[in-house]
Parts: C-alpha cells; structure tokens; sequence
C-alpha cells in the first residue's frame, strides 16, 4: 500500500488514477509521495518514507531540488499540461493593456443607478479607448510550452513576433511559426517591441532580468507581461517606470504588495493556469508519473533526476539505485550482484548533471543484506526493491 499527501487541492480527476493500492494521508511525513501546486516546501521536514514528490504543474521553484535529490526524492513536474491556460490568459492579459477594458467596466459599474446610463456612456466612453494589437510588436523571451504558444498566436493577431530563447528544445523550436523573427540578444528584442512577455523559469540567472538596465533599452511607453514569476522582475524598477510613462502597462499575474494599486499596473491572482481543463491535465500527468516511479521505478518529468523507462515490472526482482553521477558505480552494483550469484535480465543507467539513477531486473529475490550492502556504497543515495 502506498501513502500520497496533498499539499494543496488536486483536481479529483488526478486523484482518482490512485487505485485500491493507494491511500490518502492526512500528514505529509507520513507519505511514500507528495502531490503539490504552488505551496513552498523550502521549509518542510520530509518523512523517512518519502520517495517522490509531484508538481502539478511547471515552476518547481517552491520545491528544494537538490535538498530532495541529496535525499533521493525524485520530483516531477508536468511539462506543458497547463500552458495553453496560461497562453489564454496572456492573450486576455495583452488585450487588457491595449484597450481600457477594466476602467470602461468599472466606470458601468459606478453608473450603474443611473437612469440615462446608455447615454452618458456613449460621452464617457472616449475615456477608455485604446489601440489595436494588429501590426504592433510582441517579444516573447523563452520559448519552452507556454512561450511558443503565445508567440504562434499572437501572429493570427496581426502582430509582429519577436522570440528570444539561447537554450530552445528541438521540439519547441519544430512547433514554432516560421513567421517569428529570432532575436539573436534580448537586447535586440527589448529594443524592438511594444509588448514584452516573459516566460522563463526562476533561477538564480533569470531572477530580476527586468531591471532598470533593461527597462532603459525598451521603448518608451513599453506594455511588460509576466505570467512566469514575480522575482523575474524587480519590482522598484517596474514602480519606477511605471510613474514616469517608460512603462505604460505592466500586466501580471503575481500579486505583490509593491505593485498592487500602482497606476498602470494590471495584478491578476495567479490564475494562469486555473482552468478546469489546465487543473485535470496536470493533475492526470502527476498522479501518472508517481505511479509509474512508485509501482515500476520508471523515471519520466523529473527535474531532479534522469528520465529512465525499462517498462513494467515482471517476474523476478527490480532494484532500482539514486546515486551520484560519479565513476565505477554500475561496476560496483553488478559486481555485487554477480559475488551473489545473481543473473541480470536488464539494466538501465542515465545520468542528469550531478545524479544518476540504475534500474536493474534479477531473476531472483534481492534479500535485505544485499539492499544495506548496496546503500554502503559510497556516492548511493537511495536503493528501493520493487516487489
Ligand atoms: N502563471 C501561471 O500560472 C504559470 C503556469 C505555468 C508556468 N508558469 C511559469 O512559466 C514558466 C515557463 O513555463 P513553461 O511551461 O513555458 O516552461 P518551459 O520549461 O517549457 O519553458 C521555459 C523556457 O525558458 C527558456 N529559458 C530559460 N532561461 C532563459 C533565458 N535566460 N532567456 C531566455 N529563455 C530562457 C528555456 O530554454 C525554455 O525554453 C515556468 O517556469 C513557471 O515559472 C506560470
Ligand atoms: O498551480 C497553479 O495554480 C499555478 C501553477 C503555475 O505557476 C506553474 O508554474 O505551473
């Protein structure tokens, strides 16, 4: 029977891919895997049990990563299930810029009581007109599940694209529109555009890449989207530019109390990826990838550790090893398994940066002696035998 915890609330579709073998847990030190959104857990405690913990959803910056991997914690994420509810909203986020939407319903609202409403409204209107997005400019800066998307569909919106991404997957790069102009710097694209959308992660080298330098490089009147992570943006810059008119527009989806009321800024509650279909996608990924890591050790969507897939487990025994990424340790295992007298039917080894994982099927039972001389190796993190 395996243990799974919510750290916040998983769309029931997710939930109900854990069958019969799987029971829900109040607490989480108490579960083999963790289900979480958004909730950070760069302060958590994690149980003795703990084998792997699933995002649903992409930014897996609230997760200590290599905390988890030094642990032996596999965690997932679930790449691209929620980023056409982002790209819809980014969409609805660069209309909202463009034309006074918000302040035309706010002043119906207002006016509400009034008898001649049709009317006044028809003088009060000139208030709120904007422009178009047809033929206006558009960087978009990383091109991954999300960034794609808005690039492809901003050009059956007329407008002209610029995308900027050094480290661009093959697959992105195959579903990009061949209409998008590839910026070769960032500077390049800041320089060009009227409208700039952010969609990298948060890490230590993207953390505050809208400064006051890059703001300086942008045109006058510049509308700034980030729906990716608060900390992208460094938010006395984004204030600053926003009362002197170099930014006309800043629309987010990140509520900070810098930014919230400040004229010019457009704060959305993180709602990028709150769509019923967005919800179930991710949810279904997550529960998917833990159960084939908890039932067959098969690895897929990991952010911490390589993916790793030898099909379903069968007769016999599987071991499964998170270890360093270091020299002589599969000559290590199977020299250990051979002075056992034990024959391997398959093995698999892949490394990811600083960690690796092996995955070996016996044809025998892996007896606790041979699991403890296992973890004695140096540079093991974790051993699990799969029964
Ligand atoms: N608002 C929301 O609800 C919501 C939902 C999903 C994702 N997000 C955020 O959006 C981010 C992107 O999501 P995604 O699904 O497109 O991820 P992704 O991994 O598919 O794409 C990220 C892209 O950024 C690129 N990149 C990395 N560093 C870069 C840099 N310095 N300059 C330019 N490009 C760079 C990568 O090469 C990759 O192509 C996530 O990391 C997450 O923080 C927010
Ligand atoms: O779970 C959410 O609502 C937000 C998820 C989003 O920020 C992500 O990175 O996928």
């Amino acid at each position: 029977m395996y243990k799974y915890h919510c750290l916040n609330p998983i769309a029931p579709v997710g939930i109900e891919r854990f069958d019969e073998n799987y029971v829900r847990v109040e607490s989480p030190e108490e579960a083999d895997a963790i289900l979480v959104r958004s909730a950070s857990m760069h302060e958590m405690e994690f149980g003795k049990d703990l084998k792997a913990v699933a995002r649903a959803g992409a930014g897996v910056n609230n997760i200590p990563l290599e905390k988890c991997a030094e642990k032996g914690i596999v965690v997932f994420n679930t790449p691209g299930a929620n980023a056409n509810g982002v790209k819809e909203l980014v969409l609805a986020g660069m209309l909202l810029a463009a034309r006074d939407i918000i302040g035309g319903i706010n002043w119906v609202q207002e006016h509400e009581e009034d008898g001649d409403l049709a009317k006044e409204a028809e003088k009060a209107k000139k208030a709120f007109a904007g422009r178009e997005l047809d033929g206006k400019k558009l960087g978009v800066i990383g091109l991954g599940a999300i960034g794609v998307r808005v690039a492809n569909t901003a050009t059956h919106l007329g407008m002209d694209v610029y995308g900027y991404d050094p480290y661009v997957s093959v697959d992105a790069a195959w579903q990009l529109s061949r209409n998008i102009h590839h910026a070769k710097t960032v500077d390049e694209l800041y320089k060009e555009c009227d409208y700039i959308s952010i969609h990298v992660p948060a890490l230590d080298s993207t953390k505050g890449m809208i400064n006051r330098e890059a703001i300086s490089l942008m045109k006058k009147g510049v509308t700034i989207l980030n729906f990716a992570r608060d900390v992208l943006v460094d938010s006395e810059a984004i204030v600053d530019g926003l009362l002197s008119g170099s930014v006309k527009r800043y629309v987010t989806d990140f509520p900070t109390p810098e930014i919230a009321g400040v004229k010019g800024a457009i704060v959305i509650p993180h709602l990028g990826a709150s769509t019923e279909e967005s919800e179930d996608n991710c949810a279904k990924m997550a529960a998917k990838a833990l159960r084939d890591y908890l039932e067959n050790g098969n690895i897929s969507h990991s952010v911490n550790y390589p993916d790793c897939n030898m099909g379903s487990k069968e007769e016999g025994s599987r071991v499964t090893i998170l270890h360093r990424n270091i020299p002589n340790m599969l000559g290590q295992f199977t020299s250990l398994l051979a002075k056992e007298n034990m024959n391997i039917t398959l093995m698999t080894n892949k490394s990811k940066k600083a960690y690796a994982y092996t995955m070996i099927d016996v044809d025998a039972e892996i007896s606790g002696n041979v699991v403890k001389r296992l973890e004695d190796i140096e540079g093991v993190l974790k051993v699990r035998v799969i029964v």
